[in-house]
């Protein structure tokens, strides 16, 4: 199999396993238990919060474990909407946000929120001037994304951070796609609260964290036990969080180089697609763009039939597009960007890892224009298009 699809989940890396295995037999006390051998589990959570902490610029008490990054979305949103409601009642993010932020907003504005959704450019960038100008007296919270996990657009996060701090507006962001593969420091970049996913930097799926500065008054989602210092009741997923502190570790070591070699292989699949195939879009900046993610359109043929003929020959990608996902519309991201119905239905996302080779880069760039080709024979569309333009 070829696997391009990281930006969904990554495999659990073997020294992560291998970490957390013994805190499912030998080390399986309950960290609030006072005896020796369950303290020792305490000791490995918060070694682990340290580490989450060294690698954001934060303090480790500014770390809080979650169920991954949704409820770290949800969290930090209901949170501060609720904590700061008598301050004001509404609310900044952009059209393209995960649904982890999107569904919180709209859940919200059904409870007496407002929320301005910012249009994104054609490629996908938010800039700071228009967060600013979208701020009201009632604003009491901007909750933008680091890096979409569909286009793999980055935003300007320290520009939107300076604009929060500059108006006192707590600022909210959901890097999932970002932490393990791009250098944050949440102080540099005026950040106040940051939602962070295990399974996204080869750890484990059902593991998170939120960073929030210290100082800010976030009340619980979770209400129950005392844990994470009486903000997030249930008893630690131990093995999780070792896992994902262990993850985090390997994927901020040499960062640099491991992603200078995986935006070689995205711009090898990128300009090979573009030199092959005819009437294709990149979607997404081209530079301000996570090393990993290449997304295109093909017009005139549907996103999931390229999925099956890829998927036919061991080949794993994804597309925006909404019968993988059950529903009925096209990609809310791809839509933003102001592609018509037809494009956003004809995307591909193809997102690398640090195991992918050139090779498999060759086989897919070997295989995908004859798919293309194919599935354009039979579009009455490319068939009426191709009459017009002869
Ligand atoms: C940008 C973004 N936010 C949030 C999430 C949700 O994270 P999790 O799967 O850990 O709940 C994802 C993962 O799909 C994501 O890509
Ligand atoms: S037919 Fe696939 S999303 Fe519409």
């Amino acid at each position: 199999m070829i696997y391009l699809d990281h930006a969904a989940t990554t495999p659990v890396k073997p020294e992560v396993l291998e970490a957390m295995l013994p805190y499912f037999t030998e080390h399986y006390g309950n960290p609030s238990s006072i005896y020796k051998v369950a303290q020792r589990n305490k000791k490995a959570i918060d070694d682990a919060r340290a580490v989450v902490a060294g690698h954001l610029g934060a303090q480790p008490n500014e770390i809080f474990f979650t169920s991954g990054g949704t409820e770290a979305d949800n969290w930090a949103i209901k949170g501060m909407a609720e904590a700061l409601k008598e301050k004001g009642n509404h609310i900044i993010t952009t059209n393209i946000e995960h649904h982890a932020v999107l569904h919180p907003c709209q859940y919200l504005e059904k409870n007496g929120f407002e929320v301005t959704y910012l249009e994104v450019d054609p490629d996908g960038l938010v800039s700071a001037e228009q967060v600013e100008a979208a701020i009201r007296p009632e604003t009491i919270l901007i909750t933008i994304m680091y890096a979409n996990n569909e286009i793999g657009t980055i935003m300007p996060i320290a520009e939107i951070g300076a604009v929060a701090k500059k108006h006192g507006i707590v600022f909210h962001t959901d890097a999932v796609q970002a932490v393990g593969h791009l250098p944050i420091d949440v102080h540099a970049q005026n950040i106040d609260l940051l939602s962070l996913s295990g399974h996204k930097f080869y750890g484990p799926k059902g593991t998170g964290a939120l960073y929030v500065r210290r100082g800010l008054k976030l009340p619980p989602l979770l209400h129950g036990g005392g844990q994470e210092r009486n903000r997030r009741a249930g008893t630690e997923n131990v093995p999780g969080i070792v896992g994902l502190a262990k993850a985090l570790d390997l994927a901020c070591q040499d960062m640099e180089a491991k992603n200078a070699k995986i935006k070689a292989l995205r711009d090898y699949l990128i300009d090979g697609i573009k030199a092959r195939i005819p009437y294709c879009r990149l979607n997404g900046h081209r530079e301000k763009r996570l090393p990993n993610n290449v997304n295109f359109s093909f017009e005139f043929i549907e996103g999931e039939s390229l999925l099956l003929l890829l998927d036919m020959e061991g080949i794993a990608a994804s597309s925006g597009s909404a019968c993988t996902s059950g529903s009925l519309d096209p990609s809310h991201v791809l839509l933003a960007l102001g592609l018509p119905h037809e494009q956003a239905h004809g995307s591909v996302r193809f997102t690398l890892g640090e195991n992918n080779t050139r090779e498999e880069m060759d086989v897919v760039l070997a295989k995908l224009p004859a798919f293309v080709e194919r599935l354009r024979s039979m579009s009455p569309l490319y068939e009426e298009f191709v009459r017009q333009n002869s």
